[in-house]
């Protein structure tokens, strides 16, 4: 038999490719927030697979794009860290589209940091079969015949048990890192609060758009009169402008108990207990643009 492996993992790739539904897919539980709007990831996250042959600790990573201002360089630089100390990556591409400019950023700094890596080609499922051979082709080119790929779409979680055992072939040779029952080492605040802005992206659009940050401002842990607990969670939904509080309320205060809504259910599973959810919002203008309110709502950077 094969000797057990294991290493840390770095999905890499550019916005909206697919990264957060893989790991997913990946890990068979709901641990990181999924969108169709791009950079909803915007913290490092762990998810950890373990198998009879291996263990694989996935770190999640913002995708790789061109900063426009102090959060965009932060992410990116938290792109970059977080290959460092890694095993391996894997590179995702939406193999919908054809390899463009933001993939060959990607490639290069993989190249230039001699980071070992293999591509996932995703949403495969998009590619229209006619078209299937020239893409294959275009991306064998783009990254050359040497490289290994997996063809992958993580929505219908086709190819995913083969990108794992080529995963674990490029990791050394080790023991279990974690416990087995270990699947995330993000803190709760974290989770509960990326359950609040998954809500207000998906119900919003582009109305509100990424300059949003949610804080949890206090969980407790209380007890109904017939003695039934439930955790009593008090967040608040930081904008930019006060037009955007406005959409964020909607009328009569109907987009906030609908986001509301959604959060608390989702809520309720992660914990795993009922939970009274009271939600806020708040203007504090171009937060985006100070460190000390970056590091406030979560986004420090990692040394
Ligand atoms: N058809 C199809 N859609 C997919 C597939 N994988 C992901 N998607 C969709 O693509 C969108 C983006 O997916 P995410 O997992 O949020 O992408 P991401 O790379 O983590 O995005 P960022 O957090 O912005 O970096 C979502 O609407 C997914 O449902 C796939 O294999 N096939």
């Amino acid at each position: 038999m094969a000797n057990y492996r294991s290493g840390f993992v770095t999905l890499l790739g550019r916005p909206n490719v697919g990264k957060s539904t893989l790991i997913n897919k990946l890990i068979g539980e709901k641990i990181t927030i999924t969108s169709p709007i791009a950079q909803t990831t915007r913290n490092k996250l762990k998810g950890i697979l373990t198998t009879d042959n291996g263990q694989i600790i996935f770190v999640d990573t913002p995708g790789v794009h061109k900063p426009h201002h102090r959060l965009g360089e932060i992410l990116v630089k938290n792109a970059k860290s977080a290959i460092n100390g890694v095993d391996m990556v894997i590179f995702v591409i939406d193999s919908s589209e054809e390899p463009g400019r933001g993939d060959e950023y990607i490639l290069n700094f993989l190249i230039s940091n001699k980071t070992e890596f293999i591509v996932a080609l995703n949403k495969w499922d998009l590619v229209n079969k006619e078209f299937r051979n020239l893409r294959l082709d275009q991306y064998r080119r783009f990254f050359g015949i040497n490289r290994n790929f997996q063809i992958v779409s993580a929505s219908q979680g086709e190819g995913c048990s083969e990108l794992v055992d080529m995963a674990l072939n490029f990791l050394p040779e080790g023991p279990k890192l974690y416990g087995e029952e270990t699947i995330c080492d993000q803190p709760l605040d974290n989770l509960l609060s990326d359950l609040v802005r998954e809500q207000v992206l998906k119900n919003t659009r582009e109305e509100v758009p990424h300059s949003v940050a949610v804080k949890i401002e206090k969980m407790e842990e209380m007890k109904r009169k017939n003695g039934k607990v439930f955790t009593a969670i008090l967040a608040t939904i930081i904008v930019e402008r006060s037009t955007q509080k406005g959409i964020l309320i909607g009328k009569k205060g109907s987009m906030l108990k609908m986001i509301g809504q959604s959060a608390r259910a989702n809520m309720s599973k992660l914990i795993d207990c009922p939970v009274h959810l009271e939600l806020f919002v708040k203007v504090i203008p171009n937060w985006r643009k100070k460190e000390s309110r970056l590091i406030e709502f979560g986004y420090e950077e990692d040394f």
